[in-house]
C-alpha cells in the first residue's frame, strides 16, 4: 500500500490531468506535518516537469505512439521525480512505493505494475545521470500555449520579451509564502525586504501551521498584501468586498480600516463558509452574503464608499504557486470570463458613494483582464482614475492609478490592479 503523502500526490494528478481541475486549495490539509513537506515537493516536480518526464519514458516503450493510460503516467512522474531530484528518498522507497501506485486501482493501471517497475528499475541504476538527462531536456517540453501567452503578457508591457526564458525559470522554482502577523503570538518570522510589514519565514524553518491555524496569522502573497497598501487619506464608513473568498483581503481591509462597516460576498456557498471560518478565527467583524455580486449589486441599497473588487480570473499571474495551470490553463473560457469581469465591474460602478474609490484587482498578467477594463471605465464620464501604487513601493513606473508590477523586478504574483473614484455629482 502506497503511503498517504503518494496517495495524495497521485490523486492530486488525477485531478489535473484527469478531470482538467484546479487542486482545491489546502489540498495537503489531511496529511501529517512531515508528510505534507514531501507530499507538497513531489507533487510540485511532477507538475512543473510533467511534460519532461513523460517525454523520458516514451521512447523506451515498444509502442510509443500508443501511448500510456494516465494511472501509469503518474507512477511513473512520481518514481522518477524521487529518483531525480530527491535524493533523501532511497532507490528502495521510490520504485516500491511507485509501483504499488500503478497497482492502486483509482488512481493507477494495474497492468503496468510490471512496466512501472522495470523503467523505474533501469533509471535508478544511475540517478545522477538521470537527473542530468531531466535537466538537460528543452524548457519547451514543460510549456503550454497558456504559458506561452501569460509570458508575453508578463513582459510586453516592459518591453521585455526577449526574458521570457529568464521569467520562466523563476516561474518554474517553488515559491516561498509571504505571512501577514494579525497578532503578537511569537512567530519565527523575518521583514521581508520588498514590502514594509510583509514577512517571510527564515530559510529552513518549518512552515507555521499551527500559528495559522490558530488564527495569529495568514499566507498572502506580496501582491496582494502591496494592493493593500494602497494610498487614500480618506476613512470610509461602508466597505464592499465583491469577491472575498477566502477572505485574505477582507482581513486586510478590516486591519486598514477598523471603523468601517464591512461587507463581504461570495458566490460559491463552500468557500462562503471557508471565509466565515477564517473571519471568525482571525476575529475580523463583517457581514458575510452568499451572493453573486453583479446581480446583489444592481438589486439597490445604500453606497459603498470603498468597494473592492478582486475578481475571478485566469490565475494567470500564479503560475509559480499553481503549476497546474500550465497543464489547465489552455482549457479556461477566458470570453467568458471576461464578460464576467465585466459584468462585475459595470454592477460595481452602480453601487460606489460619489467621491468613494473603486478597486479592481486580478491576478493575472493578461490586458484582457485588467488593462481592457481599465481602457473601458476610462471612457465612462463621471469616473477618474485614483492613486492605487503601493506606498512603500517607491516611485510608480507608470501611472499611480494602475498597480502593474514590474515581472522581472518584482517576486510576488503577476497583478494587475486599478482604481477609479466617482466624481461626486455636480
Ligand atoms: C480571486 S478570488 C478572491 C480572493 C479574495 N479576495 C482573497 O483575497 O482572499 C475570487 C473569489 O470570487 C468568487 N466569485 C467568483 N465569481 C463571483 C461572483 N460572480 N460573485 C461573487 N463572488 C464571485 C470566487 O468564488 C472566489 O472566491
Amino acid at each position: 500500500m502506497p503511503t498517504p503523502s503518494r496517495i495524495a500526490v497521485a490523486g492530486a494528478l488525477q485531478t489535473v490531468f484527469g478531470e482538467g481541475e484546479r487542486l482545491p486549495e489546502a489540498w495537503d490539509r489531511d496529511l501529517p506535518p512531515g508528510d505534507a513537506g514531501l507530499a507538497n515537493a513531489l507533487l510540485g516536480l511532477c507538475l512543473r516537469r510533467w511534460g519532461t518526464l513523460q517525454a523520458h519514458v516514451l521512447p523506451q516503450l515498444q509502442r510509443p505512439e500508443r501511448g500510456l493510460p494516465l494511472g501509469t503516467q503518474i507512477a511513473l512522474a512520481l518514481g522518477l521525480a524521487q529518483l531525480a531530484w530527491l535524493p533523501g528518498v532511497s532507490v528502495h522507497a521510490a520504485v516500491n512505493e511507485a509501483v504499488a501506485l500503478a497497482g492502486h486501482r483509482d488512481l493507477g493501471f494495474p497492468p503496468h505494475q510490471g512496466l512501472v517497475n522495470a523503467l523505474l528499475r533501469r533509471a535508478a541504476k544511475d540517478r545522477t545521470a538521470l537527473a542530468a538527462a531531466l535537466d538537460a531536456a528543452p524548457a519547451a517540453l514543460d510549456q503550454t500555449p497558456f504559458v506561452a501567452r501569460a509570458l508575453k503578457a508578463a513582459l510586453w508591457p516592459w518591453g521585455r520579451l526577449d526574458a521570457q526564458d529568464a521569467l520562466w525559470r523563476r516561474l518554474q522554482t517553488p515559491p516561498r509564502p509571504w505571512f501577514v502577523a494579525l497578532d503578537d503570538a511569537p512567530m519565527d518570522l523575518e521583514p521581508a525586504p520588498e514590502l514594509p510589514g510583509a514577512l517571510r519565514l527564515p530559510p529552513d524553518a518549518d512552515f507555521p501551521r499551527t500559528w495559522l491555524a490558530e488564527g495569529h496569522g495568514m499566507v498572502q502573497d506580496l501582491s496582494s498584501q502591496a494592493l493593500l497598501a494602497f494610498a487614500w487619506d480618506r476613512q470610509p464608513a461602508r466597505i464592499l468586498d465583491a469577491c472575498a473568498a477566502p477572505g485574505g483581503k477582507t482581513t486586510g481591509l478590516a486591519r486598514r480600516f477598523p471603523g468601517a462597516a464591512l461587507t463581504a460576498l461570495e458566490v460559491h456557498p463552500a468557500r462562503a463558509r471557508r471565509l466565515e471560518e477564517n473571519l471568525a478565527l482571525r476575529k475580523v467583524a463583517a457581514e458575510v452574503v452568499v451572493a453573486e455580486a453583479a446581480d446583489w449589486l444592481r438589486s439597490g441599497g445604500p453606497a459603498f464608499d470603498l468597494i473592492l473588487l478582486d475578481a475571478p480570473c485566469s490565475g494567470s499571474g500564479t503560475l509559480q504557486k499553481h503549476p497546474e495551470l500550465t497543464w489547465i490553463g489552455d482549457g479556461i473560457d477566458r470570453a467568458r470570463l471576461r464578460a464576467v469581469q465585466r459584468d462585475l465591474l459595470e454592477a460595481a460602478t452602480q453601487r460606489l458613494a460619489p467621491g468613494g474609490l473603486l478597486i479592481y484587482a486580478v491576478c493575472s498578467w493578461l490586458s484582457e483582464e485588467g488593462q481592457d477594463h481599465r481602457d473601458w471605465l476610462a471612457g465612462i464620464p463621471g469616473w477618474a482614475p485614483a492613486a492605487i501604487w503601493p506606498e512603500g513601493l517607491g516611485p510608480a513606473p507608470g501611472p499611480v492609478s494602475f498597480f502593474r508590477p514590474d515581472p522581472l523586478a518584482w517576486p510576488g504574483e503577476g497583478f494587475q490592479a486599478f482604481a477609479f473614484t466617482r466624481h461626486p455629482e455636480p
